[in-house]
């Protein structure tokens, strides 16, 4: 079903396709609400009109009559540990949106009440944490990582209860190529009747990766292409330091794009070990973790596909295994290809790349601070061992023309979201000031560009790097 709502039109095929994995489900009435910020670029690529989006009550999830907004099932590996029952509990989907340009987007909303599966949650969030969403969505967008974006994120006029105090509530309305997620196979797998893994795998492929469908062994091919997405995916984190904070099954897509900004940051210094969440007191989702764990949650993602990879349960083993070992190999292609970029050679060496990383792992220097700098031929001047650097500069047999400094500054950023300025521009924003999180949209927006007046972004915190886990 799909219903005309003034511009856009809110489709259903998730919720047609497998409807055992959805609830109807309505989001909650807002009281107040205030739309707070909006990205215009974005409704323009949906073919969504800003001012009617400020208006409607949409983004809060007023939808026409005839709308069925729903709560999706997933279940989902939380630290290691399978959690069969998860699900939207604080979200809904509100439909499918089919822009301009033919592609095809889920909007849902992440905030806006309770559902059958929010478990002891309130259903709600609180706005820092849906900025900093909507804030890092649009950073990873402009580095050109795949992502989940915040449309909108509106306040709803209450306050919700976290750490004991009292926030305002806010509501994010958040569009991705789709919410399929490694968990959302975990819970038909999970729950075998009458959740057909089939319906949910024929549904990714029509939606994801189409050509599958005519391939020899169409579910081992999508299989195939999800552990090549999220290679890809966890390559470009490391090669921007992002570290997703909460990798579980759950927040792992189908699609390949990074979905839930939690406790999510990233690096200054370089240092594999570092950990921003602070639940997470064991380091599972620390930065140089993050391809080891992807894969991890990727073979997660294979057992549930075995039934249909093949009727013998040991051939279909041993073609699932040949996938998933084939992450690694895929991820350090990705890896070695950025960093081949990023420090100015045509190709990959490894060794070069690997030394690299134990000279800047000696210092902890700043990761985006020095790629810049390699460039600009100041990198010397970042390390106190400069013979150290030196000795690894003389073997780097860079490109040199003037071109090619030029490509290496369109792939390492002189911007990123740091993390002592996101945490600063979310408490302003917490009290009521907007305009240090409207620098921090303007600054992360254009990451390449370098620009006077932004020198304290450029700057590394002074830690502790702990990001707070509100929700
Ligand atoms: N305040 C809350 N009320 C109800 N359920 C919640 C709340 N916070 C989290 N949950 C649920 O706990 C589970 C894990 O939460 P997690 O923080 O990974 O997801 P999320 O951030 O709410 O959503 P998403 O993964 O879609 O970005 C999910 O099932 C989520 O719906
Ligand atoms: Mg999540």
């Amino acid at each position: 079903m799909s219903t005309a709502l003034g511009t856009p039109t809110l489709e259903d095929t998730y919720a047609q396709a497998v409807p055992d994995l959805v609830v109807p489900w309505a989001a909650a009435p807002v009281r107040d609400p205030q739309v707070v910020v909006l990205d215009e670029e974005l409704a323009a690529e949906l073919g969504l009109d800003p001012e009617t989006l400020r208006t409607s009550g949409l983004l809060v999830g007023r939808v026409p009559e005839g709308v069925r907004t729903v709560a999706q099932a997933y279940s989902g590996h939380q630290f290691g540990m399978f959690q069969p029952r998860l699900g939207d509990g604080r979200a809904v989907l509100l439909g499918e949106i089919v822009a301009p340009d033919g592609t095809r987007h889920d909007l849902h909303l992440k905030g806006s009440g309770r559902t059958p599966f929010a478990r002891g949650g309130d259903g709600k969030a609180a706005l820092g944490p849906m900025l900093r969403e909507y804030a890092m969505g649009a950073a990873m967008h402009a580095l050109g990582v795949p992502t989940s974006r915040g449309l909108a994120v509106s306040t709803t006029g209450e306050k919700v209860d976290r750490d004991g105090g009292a926030l305002p509530g806010a509501i994010l309305a958040r569009v991705a190529s789709s919410h399929l997620r490694v968990g959302t196979f975990q819970y038909a797998a999970a729950h075998e009747e009458p959740t057909p893994v089939r319906a949910l795998a024929d549904h990714a492929i029509a939606r994801h990766y189409p050509h599958a469908a005519d391939a020899d062994e169409p579910y081992l091919e999508l299989y195939r292409c999800v552990v090549d997405a999220q290679a890809s995916l966890v390559a470009q984190w490391l090669l921007v330091g992002f570290v997703h904070g909460v990798m579980n099954t759950d927040n792992t897509t189908i699609s390949g794009e990074t979905i839930d900004y939690g406790p999510c940051a990233f690096i200054d210094g370089y240092d594999p070990t570092t950990v921003f969440s602070s639940i997470d007191h064991a380091g599972r989702y620390a930065f140089g973790h993050q391809p080891m764990i992807a894969r991890w949650n990727l073979a997660r993602l294979g057992e549930c596909l075995l039934p249909l990879i093949d009727a013998d349960s040991d051939t279909a083993i041993e073609k699932a295994t040949t996938v998933v070992q084939s992450f690694t190999q895929s991820y350090d292609g990705y890896f070695a290809d950025g960093m081949a970029a990023k420090i100015g050679l045509a190709e990959p060496d490894y060794q070069l790349i690997a030394d690299l990383l134990a000279l800047l792992g000696t210092e902890k220097t700043d990761w985006t601070t020095f790629f810049r700098a390699l460039s600009q031929g100041t990198a010397r001047d970042l390390f106190l061992d400069r013979e150290a650097f030196d000795s690894w500069a003389a073997r780097r047999d860079a490109l040199t023309d003037p071109a090619a400094v030029a490509a290496m500054d369109r792939v390492n950023p002189v911007y990123i979201p740091r993390n002592h300025l996101v945490d600063e521009a979310l408490t302003a924003a917490e009290a009521g000031d907007l305009a240090p999180f409207h620098e921090l949209l303007d600054v992360v927006r254009r990451p390449f560009d370098e620009r006077p007046g932004l020198e304290r972004w450029t700057e590394p915190g002074t830690g502790p790097f702990v990001t707070y886990c509100g929700t």
